[in-house]
């Protein structure tokens, strides 16, 4: 699958009775289809918003947001979106939620994938009945089963134990790799993330600070260890200094001299790490994650 998946241009966000605070402001990134991309990002950062404003569930009053070339409400019926809640019908068993999925996305349900996924639960309880676990089982069955071309999960292994997310995780992964589906997966937990997504958005304060190839964003930086002296031309993100040591995590303007710098990759959770405890560090969105509208600007 070729093209772009999800694109969003100043986009911002402010909920009533925040005091006139942004969730989101000025937000512009582009992901292009066929990523499995990581949506990371603390405590208030936006994640929720950017994902419920992509399903068309939120209006922005500010900018656009477009999935599938589409505006959201025209993209629903090719989308999955599992909001942090997990809405389900309560009154409904297991099996007649998946009926129910047949019936709503008759042209693309899959029963096949939604039955493997839902397996483990009880076919005849209510969802009332279930744990957080299994409502969360019982949603990615749902949009697994509708074969979405886009996946839009907000935090969607939070309540799993260890061998339902490995499973879960690894159903997506297959997801992705048959069909190209593009994912979009909000997490705190790097360690899930790290091996599985090719593609990394970093929100914060409402903003894009990192967006683009995981692969290319570690790439764009070094762990740097050598002596107290100036790190230009480099972009230092995170600087500490002991005794006569300089530690530092720079974006490379170019090359690093191997006779002054100890020179290491940063892992993903180092880079984002330091991100977020540098507020003030330039953002970065590399060529594939910039939005068209500000390429072209
Ligand atoms: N319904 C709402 N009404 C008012 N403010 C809201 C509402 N939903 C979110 N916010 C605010 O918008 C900002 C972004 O919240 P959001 O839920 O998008 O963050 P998040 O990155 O998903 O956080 P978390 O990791 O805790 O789930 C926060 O300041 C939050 O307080």
């Amino acid at each position: 699958m070729t093209g772009t998946a999800l694109e969003a241009d100043g986009l911002g966000m402010r909920y009533r009775g925040r005091g006139g605070g942004w969730a989101l402001r000025n937000c512009g990134f582009r992901l292009p289809a066929g990523s499995v991309c990581a949506l990371v990002g603390p405590n208030g950062a936006g994640k929720s918003t950017l994902l419920a404003l992509a399903a068309g569930f939120l209006r922005p009053p500010e900018g656009t947001v477009r999935v599938l070339g589409s505006a959201p409400g025209e993209a629903r019926s090719r989308m999955g979106y599992v909001a942090q809640d997990k809405p389900l019908y309560p009154q409904l068993t297991v099996t007649e939620t998946l009926w129910a999925g047949a019936e709503l996305n008759p042209a693309t349900w899959d029963q096949d994938t939604a039955q493997r996924i839902a397996e483990p639960l009880p076919a005849d309880a209510k969802v009332r009945t279930l744990s957080g676990g299994q409502r969360t089982r019982l949603a990615l069955a749902l949009v697994l089963g509708k074969r979405p071309e886009i996946l839009l999960l907000d935090e969607p292994m939070a309540d799993l134990d260890p061998l339902a997310r490995h499973q879960l995780m690894g159903a997506l992964m297959a997801e992705a790799a048959e069909h190209g589906t593009t994912i979009v997966m909000s997490s705190h937990i790097l360690s899930e993330l790290e091996g599985a997504c090719d593609y990394l958005l970093l929100v914060d304060g409402g903003r894009i600070r990192l967006g683009g190839e995981t692969d290319d964003l570690i790439n764009a930086h070094a762990l740097l260890t050598g002596p107290v002296q100036d790190l230009a031309p480099h972009t230092v993100v995170e600087s500490r200094t002991t005794g006569r040591v300089r530690t530092a995590l720079v974006r490379r303007e170019g090359p690093v001299d191997p006779a002054v710098w100890q020179t290491a990759e940063p892992s993903l959770e180092e880079l984002l790490l330091a991100h977020l405890r540098s507020p003030e560090a330039p953002a970065l969105l590399t060529p594939s994650a910039t939005a068209r509208q500000a390429v072209a600007a």
